[in-house]
């Protein structure tokens, strides 16, 4: 097993970054040789859960700005699930720019650090950071861009936890290969959540010979990402980004008003819990009608934590290889909207072959 450590940096000190930070602590034992419920891989190619290492991150919020990285993932409006306590990291989070990352939710919420913005490329070359994850509030066009670029000329892998389309747009790619930097994105498809089961039950209907008609899954959540989602225009990328997630997985040719998938309301007592209320209908054996319907509960942000990890240890064995652009199976298989969409199966698979080397991306 290696000894080197990926070196993380972290931009947006929210939820999911304190699920992902603590379960690198939870899981830092974990041997290879079990199943360790809640890890799709303990070792990923060389890269044990432990190798990942913090050293830096980036936020705009003042109650976040020049803390350690620990006392800042439990500062602020972070609500998530506890999984356990996490020594001072030694790494204080930087002032990142705002540009568009503040809607109109957070400006009624947080209070913006007044401190100068660094400059994001020189922090991430001065923390000699091998991967940057980008967790910027949805609808984080300019900002998430800004990040992209920073990545690209620190000479950082990017992945990108949000739906802003980077990875699958031709000219980020373009450049990507260019720099010889890899990137896995966009929008990441968590563990058992909304997106992946609405993926499988709309297969099944159709593997089943069931035409779908019409679906909904309506979401509702209780943290800042849904308090933030409640202005209408930061929501449009998100939308298309889940839509096309599930719509991509079946043949079903369904009108626009047929398919109805996003966020939906904030529920603040529910914190960090997403729920999501999802209904198929359909007609089966000799057109008779037949609809599905499911609820799930979950906390949101340790239900990605999981699958990022494994995001950032592939932008890391891209890096080591000197893979450019977007990693094809990563992405596809850990993004809700990837470059190109693949089978949930496949793209499993081909991620165990990016590991082995049997593919290139
Ligand atoms: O449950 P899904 O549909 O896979 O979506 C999960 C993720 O979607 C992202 O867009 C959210 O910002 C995350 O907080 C969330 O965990």
């Amino acid at each position: 097993m290696t000894t080197q450590p990926i070196r993380v940096a972290i931009a947006g000190l929210g939820n999911c970054a304190t699920s992902l930070v603590e379960g690198v602590t939870y899981y830092a034992d974990a041997s290879p040789e079990d199943t360790i419920p809640g890890l799709m891989h303990v070792n990923f190619g060389d890269y044990h859960v432990s190798d990942l290492e913090f050293v830096a991150a980036f936020d705009v919020d003042e109650a976040k700005v020049g803390l350690d990285i620990a006392e800042a993932m439990r500062a602020g409006q972070n609500n998530t699930i506890k999984i356990c306590d996490v020594e001072n990291t030694g790494v204080k989070v930087q002032r990142g720019p705002t540009l568009d990352g503040l809607g109109r939710y957070y400006r009624e919420t947080i209070t913006e650090s007044a401190a100068e913005p660094v400059d994001v490329a020189q922090a991430l070359r001065d923390a000699q950071a091998d991967v940057l994850v980008c967790y910027l509030p949805v609808g984080s066009q300019e900002a998430t861009e800004y990040y992209a670029q920073a990545a690209l000329d620190a000479g950082v892998a990017f992945v990108n936890a949000l739906p802003v389309f980077i990875a699958g747009t031709k000219e980020w790619d373009d450049k990507f290969r260019a720099a010889g930097v890899p990137i896995v994105g966009d929008d990441i498809k968590s563990q058992i959540g909304a997106t992946i089961t609405h993926r499988v039950m709309a297969r099944l209907f159709e593997d089943r010979g069931v035409v779908l008609d019409r679906t909904y899954q309506l979401n509702v959540g209780g943290n800042m990402d849904f308090k933030n989602m409640l202005e209408r225009d930061r929501l449009e990328s998100k939308k298309i980004s889940k839509t096309q997630a599930v719509t991509s997985n079946t043949s079903a040719e369904l009108a626009a008003k047929d398919v109805h998938i996003g966020p939906s309301d904030y529920v603040q007592w529910l914190d960090d819990r997403k729920w999501a209320y999802v209904r198929l209908e359909g007609r089966n054996f000799g057109d008779a009608p037949v609809s599905l319907e499911y609820k799930l509960e979950v906390w949101d942000s340790p239900n990605s934590a999981g699958v990022i990890i494994d995001a950032i240890r592939a932008a890391k064995i891209g890096l080591d290889r000197g893979v450019g652009g977007a990693l094809i199976s990563a992405s596809s298989f850990f993004m809700k909207s990837p470059p190109e969409q693949q089978n949930d199966e496949l793209a499993r698979q081909a991620v165990e072959d990016f590991i082995a080397g049997r593919i290139e991306r």
